[in-house]
């Protein structure tokens, strides 16, 4: 195959992470088939394993990469500790996807948070 001079090549990471000849029932959503501990892959997110790779690989991979999984991470913890997290029955959560430069929710995901009682929120 040739590539023409100039392309712009991208690696499909939809594709990669929907691999059924990877992935177990590649569709549902089962955080939990990346917890060792739960039986799940031992896989390294920084780009050791290509099965994901959420901050890139090789030369060029995110730079930012240990800094985004300790603020996503605090995020996510201050979240759910903070918040009890209820489905907004208005606007009921779709999974449903949309492809554009990346992998996008056609429908924005909307949840009410209400705070813990004895939990500040600042
Ligand atoms: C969860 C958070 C983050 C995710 C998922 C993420 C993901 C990515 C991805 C996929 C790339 C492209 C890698 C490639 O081309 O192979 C990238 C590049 C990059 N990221 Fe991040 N990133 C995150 C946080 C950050 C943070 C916190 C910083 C800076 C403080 C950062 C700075 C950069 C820079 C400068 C590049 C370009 C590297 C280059 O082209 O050489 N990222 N990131």
């Amino acid at each position: 195959m040739v590539i023409p001079a100039n392309t712009i090549a991208m690696v499909n990471m939809w594709a990669i992470t929907h691999d059924p000849g990877i992935w177990v029932d590649p569709t549902g959503f089962e955080p939990e088939r990346l917890l060792a501990r739960t039986g799940g892959a031992e896989v390294d997110v920084r780009g050791g394993d290509l099965t994901l790779a959420p901050f890139g690989a090789g030369r060029r991979a995110c730079p930012g990469a240990n800094l985004g999984l300790a603020t996503v991470s605090h995020w996510v913890a201050q979240l759910v500790h903070r918040f009890e997290w209820l489905p907004d029955v208005a606007r009921p959560v779709e999974l449903s996807e949309m492809l554009k430069l990346s992998c996008e929710m056609k429908k924005p995901l909307c949840a009410l948070a209400v705070p813990r009682s004895g939990s500040s929120t600042t």
